[in-house]
């Protein structure tokens, strides 16, 4: 039966929020076989993307697509999924979703830097502060795993990587046997014996 020995971690949150920035640094903490998978990146070199939408000036991705490419690197473990969604994502192989958040002022500027056009500045501000992304995570996943933290200072990053880095360090001693792949509803119990919302 297949089994991960290195968990898996969302992090998500509203364009601008520093998601690649804290993935890359808890990456550079965590080492090998830890990886940083900026999706948007890999769904392009992937071939997963499915249109272009020429008024949010984006790409939509072919999520079926991506996730059959994901499924075996996500089976493996160690993946720091870093990602605007996260419900595509099946529960069974995600251990950790890190919801950050950042004050609109912050976010604004953020966005106005990246030179990004009026109307996707407001499309994000207001995904931002109707706490899209953060419903969507609250409703994929189990309340225990997911996690909300501040991303506005980078003292805030600073610490936030020190926790995740830290939650890895108890899932790891919590599961020396690692966890099981599979849809299996008495292995999933075993999965979420440790209190991983307790240490994070
Ligand atoms: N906690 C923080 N404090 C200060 N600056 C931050 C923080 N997080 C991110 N930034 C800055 O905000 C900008 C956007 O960060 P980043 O690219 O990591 O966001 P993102 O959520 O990955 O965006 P996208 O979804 O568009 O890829 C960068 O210039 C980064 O340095």
């Amino acid at each position: 039966m297949s089994r991960r020995y290195h968990p898996n971690i969302i992090i998500t949150g509203t364009p601008g929020c520093g998601k690649s920035s804290h993935a890359t640094s808890l990456v550079s903490q965590l080492k090998d076989p830890f990886k940083h998978f900026p999706i948007s990146d890999i769904a392009k070199e992937r071939k997963c993307i499915d249109s272009y939408d020429e008024v949010l000036d984006t790409s939509v991705v072919d999520e079926d697509k991506l996730l059959d490419s994901l499924e075996p690197d996500l089976e493996n473990g160690g993946a720091i999924i870093d990602w605007h969604c996260c419900e595509v994502f099946p529960e069974r192989l995600i251990d950790l979703v890190v919801v950050l958040r950042t004050e609109n002022k912050k976010l604004y500027q953020r966005l106005v830097s990246r030179g990004y056009k009026n109307n996707k500045i407001q499309e994000n501000l207001d995904c931002e502060i109707m706490e899209i992304i953060a419903q969507e995570a609250r409703d994929s996943y189990e309340p225990n795993i997911v996690v909300e933290l501040n991303s506005n200072e980078v003292e805030e990053m600073e610490e936030n990587v020190d926790r995740i880095v830290s939650w890895v360090q108890n899932w790891l001693k919590d599961h020396p046997n690692g966890v099981t792949n599979e849809l299996d509803p008495k292995l999933k119990e075993d999965n979420s014996s440790s209190s991983d919302e307790d240490n994070i």
